[in-house]
């Protein structure tokens, strides 16, 4: 599947990193000896189950052993990044470094940029990429059989396209962490037990989650058919509306999407 690439993932000790290699070694896309991971400071190590697997605390060393060569570091450590790829694949899963900023400071015109979310670690992300010019066809399978390692891969026209990703799915899982967080701190004002309101919020998210995914049609038209249904649930979702959260929802996104692109 990787057609016999080493895959070095630097920072692949950290959340998002972790996810890539596990998901990588789990599904067998390579073999331990195929894995080399780098990291500044880990505490444990994630992959004691894949003793086949070469961490190395010098990304020199893992630059010189691997084809493609995955930062998965945080956009501020980007800096300390003090490496020499010589056009080997690179693919960055930073938010808020461009493909540009990325090259010129890795030594690579083969740049892919990528966005996972916080879903990788149950191997349902949403992982869109963008590759740069330079970056070949066959490299471009190899991306897209890597990243749908973690959940599902698309490779978007645009590095703009990139960068409102970030905002919408890179950042989404927190979205449903904050309504849950919502409905769970209402419960509680009305009096329920913690361990019901906790039960009900999480079994009625996920549930109704499935349930999005299952009808596989526009939210929109479920939202309608509750409205037109006309009992409790159309007053609390005009309520909600009337009170502005879908505008609440959309200065959210432009927020992180400012962020995204470098201007917010
Ligand atoms: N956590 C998330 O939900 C998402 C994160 N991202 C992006 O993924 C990237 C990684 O984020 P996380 O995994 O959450 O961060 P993290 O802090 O969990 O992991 C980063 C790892 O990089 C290591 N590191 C830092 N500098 C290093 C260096 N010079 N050499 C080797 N290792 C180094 C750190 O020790 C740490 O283990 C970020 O750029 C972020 O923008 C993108 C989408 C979602
Ligand atoms: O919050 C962040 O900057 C990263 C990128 C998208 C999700 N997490």
């Amino acid at each position: 599947m990787s057609q016999g690439a080493v895959i070095g993932i630097i920072g692949g000790h950290g959340w998002m990193g972790r996810a890539l290699g596990l998901s990588l070694l789990e599904q067998g896309i390579v073999s331990a000896g195929q894995l080399v991971v780098s990291s500044r400071s880990w505490s444990g190590n994630a992959y004691r189950d894949w003793p086949d697997v070469r961490c190395v605390k010098d990304n020199h060393e893992l630059v010189a052993l691997a084809d493609v060569i995955v930062l998965s570091i945080r956009p501020e450590d980007l800096a300390s990044v003090d490496i020499e790829a010589h056009d080997k694949l690179v693919i960055s899963l930073l938010a808020m470094a461009s493909s540009q900023e990325v090259s010129s400071k890795v030594g690579s015109r083969r740049v892919v940029r990528a966005m996972p979310n916080a879903a990788a670690e149950i191997r349902r992300a949403y992982f869109p990429w963008y590759a740069s010019q330079q970056v070949t066809e066959a490299d471009k399978q190899l991306v897209q059989a890597l990243l749908e390692s973690c959940g599902m891969a698309r490779e978007l026209p645009t590095e703009g396209d990139l960068d409102y990703l970030t905002a919408l799915s890179g950042a989404g899982p927190a979205y449903p962490a904050l309504l849950a967080q919502s409905m769970l701190e209402h419960a509680r004002q009305k009096g329920i037990d913690d361990d019901i309101a906790l039960e009900a919020v999480m079994q009625t998210l996920v549930g109704g989650s499935l349930l999005l995914e299952g009808l596989g049609a526009d939210p929109g038209e479920m939202v309608e058919r509750l409205i037109s249904y006309d009992g409790t649930t159309a007053k609390g979702l005009r309520t909600m509306i009337d009170g502005g959260i879908h505008q609440t929802i959309h200065r959210g996104l432009e927020a992180a999407h400012r962020a995204a692109s470098g201007s917010g």
